[in-house]
């Protein structure tokens, strides 16, 4: 069906293309991309840590995949890269400050101590009160410029549908009310 834009839209300017777009330009349009916000988690020989992600995606079903792209300059590279093992906790509404939380310089433990945490499989922290926790093994890992794509099998997971969700657009979270009925 389609339906005729309102006249003062119609008549407003329409933006310019941007040509060789560079990083500002590029994350300045991905911000209208809404994601999901996630914290990721892992414990391990390299030992315990988190961070926020909202690069993370289902790659296929079967096997159960998803994948996460992390930063290789974030100080939690090298654990997650050592533990080969982490899981994805996804946040609900209310979880705002916890994302800021592991999205920021704030050291480890005071991460770790703003939550309540359990675990499935490989150990790795369940954060209570995610709408989804997916519990992984990184099976691949690819470097595309500045970032790693981490491919992990989901070896347990967790759902809820107690708890709103909560998406992240506009550089501004958003809780996601859920259907009722
Ligand atoms: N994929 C990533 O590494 C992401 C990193 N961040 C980091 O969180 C902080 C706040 O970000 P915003 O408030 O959203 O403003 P922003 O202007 O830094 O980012 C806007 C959008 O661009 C994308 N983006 C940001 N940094 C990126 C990176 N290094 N590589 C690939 N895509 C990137 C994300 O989709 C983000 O929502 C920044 O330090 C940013 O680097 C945020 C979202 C995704
Ligand atoms: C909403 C939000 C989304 C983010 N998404 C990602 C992401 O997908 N990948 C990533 O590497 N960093 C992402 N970050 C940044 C990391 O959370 C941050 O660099 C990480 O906590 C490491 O910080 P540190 O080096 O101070 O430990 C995001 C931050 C925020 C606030």
């Amino acid at each position: 069906m389609h339906t005729a834009l309102p006249p003062e839209a119609a008549a407003a300017p329409q933006p310019l293309p941007v040509a060789a777009p560079d990083a500002q330009a590029f994350r300045h349009a991905m911000s209208c991309l809404g994601a999901a916000v996630n914290i990721i988690t892992t414990d391990g020989p390299a030992g315990r840590a988190g961070f926020t992600a909202s690069a993370v995606c289902s790659v296929t079903d079967t096997p159960p995949t998803l994948l996460v792209c992390l930063n290789r300059t974030a100080s939690v590279h090298p654990v997650f890269a050592a533990n080969q093992q982490l899981c994805v906790n996804t946040l609900a509404a209310g979880h705002e400050d916890l994302s800021n939380l592991f999205g920021g310089k704030t050291p480890m433990a005071a991460r770790f101590a703003a939550a309540d945490w359990s675990q499935l499989e490989t150990g790795s922290p369940v954060l209570a009160g995610a709408v989804a926790s997916f519990d992984c093994r990184i099976t691949q890992t690819v470097s595309v410029g500045t970032h790693d794509i981490l491919f992990c099998r989901v070896v347990a997971l967790l759902r809820s549908d107690k708890h709103a969700g909560l998406v992240y657009f506009d550089r501004r979270y958003h809780p996601v009310a859920r259907h009722l009925g």
